[in-house]
């Protein structure tokens, strides 16, 4: 006896979810406020008690920094708004077309929009029943893969049916996407010219959370140390940094502007950088690093600082990112089984016998 065809021939609709950080809807104070006091709020990035922290957030951060934030997001905004977004959107729509219209693939942001809600609805609507969640942190840190999953997690609780589910942890050491760092640099370097040091700076987090057990710092070393590895460099040709910390607490160090200076102090001229943390450009990279430090590297007497973009939706990084999502799909791909196959199966179980 065969069973009925729909039985066993059409598999549930698989999906992806990308998910980035999140930015503000404009360049202006009180749309930086909004987004501000949703990521600070998150008790996953700032773990201070919140009898503490809620009172200095409220009272000290948001009357006043985005004021200051303003004319900074105001030097990088672009036609398309923010330069995360706009290029989170292009990740997207390369990713959406590498692996068809089978498996639609949704983008939410963990603070701001699109949000994680949108997305979560949009891929409902598309009747998928297997997700693929992949957060765009090539290294795990608790303060953002881990977030993107609470997020996730805690809207879930309210659906009744529940979406199979796959998250990918992190992909700090994937060979396709140290792969398209190299090309990346070498084609900055065909371009350019070599700089006589390559700096990888990644974003910074409070030390004592990589001392209460976030495997951040080790896999932005690791990473660095491939890409290293994979450039052909030799010792002291490049270094790690850690960049974009906030506040009075020690965060991991070497910071990158001090670095940055003393390397010009100590007679570099041309210094690239790159920040392998960001798959995507956004303010961290392009006006604190490429604006903001370049000039401090001249101030301190240095010709260059050439920063070296993000992957964004560069071709090698989305053939990297469409191999991780493959991977997680792959398992749910399986053939249909036939009748022998079936039968074989049912026998060899009868072989093994109940293990009474
Ligand atoms: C206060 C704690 C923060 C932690 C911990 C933190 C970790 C962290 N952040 C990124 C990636 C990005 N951060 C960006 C901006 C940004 N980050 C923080 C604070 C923490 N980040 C703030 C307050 C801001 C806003 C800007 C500012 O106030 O300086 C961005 C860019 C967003 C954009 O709009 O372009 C990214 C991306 C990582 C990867 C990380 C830990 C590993
Ligand atoms: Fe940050
Ligand atoms: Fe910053």
């Amino acid at each position: 006896m065969s069973l009925p065809e729909h039985i066993h021939s059409r598999s549930p609709r698989r999906g992806v979810l990308l998910v980035n950080l999140g930015t503000p809807d404009a360049p202006t104070a009180p749309a930086i406020r909004r987004y501000l006091r949703e990521f600070l709020s998150d008790r996953r990035v700032v773990e201070f008690s919140r009898l503490f922290w809620l009172p200095v957030l409220h009272l000290f951060i948001l009357p006043f920094r985005p004021l200051k934030l303003k004319h900074a997001y105001e030097s990088v905004w672009t036609p398309q708004g923010s330069p995360l977004l706009a290029i989170s959107k292009r990740q997207r729509a390369a990713l959406q077309a590498a692996l068809g219209p089978e498996v639609p693939v949704a983008l939410a942001m963990r603070y701001g929009n699109p949000s994680i809600a949108d997305a979560l609805d949009e891929l409902g609507r598309q009747d998928v029943r297997r997700l693929v969640v992949l957060p765009l942190y090539p290294q795990y840190s608790a303060t953002t893969t881990a977030t993107v999953l609470d997020q996730l997690f805690g809207l879930l609780r309210r659906w009744r049916w529940l979406p199979e589910l796959r998250t990918v942890n992190q992909y700090h050491d994937d060979a396709g996407y140290i792969d398209a760092l190299a090309r990346s640099v070498e084609a900055h370097w065909q371009a350019q010219g070599r700089g006589e040091h390559l700096l990888m700076s990644f974003h910074s987090i409070p030390l004592a959370y990589f001392q209460a057990g976030d495997p951040y710092f080790c896999h932005c070393h690791k990473t660095a140390r491939l890409l290293a590895g994979r450039l052909g460099l030799a010792q002291g040709q490049w270094s790690v940094s850690f960049q974009s910390r906030l506040g009075r607490t020690p965060w991991l160090q070497p910071y990158t502007e001090p670095q940055v200076q003393a390397m010009a102090r100590q007679g570099l001229r041309k210094l690239d950088v790159i920040c392998p943390g960001f798959s995507a450009d956004c303010l961290e990279t392009l006006e604190e690093i490429a604006l903001r430090y370049g000039q401090s590297f001249r101030q301190a007497g240095g010709e260059a600082l050439r920063y070296i973009p993000a992957l964004n939706d560069e071709p090698a990084h989305i053939a990297a990112l469409e191999a991780l999502v493959r991977r997680e799909l792959q398992g749910w791909d399986y053939p249909a089984e036939g009748a022998a196959e079936r039968q074989a199966r049912v026998e060899r179980a009868e072989r093994i016998g109940p293990l009474d």
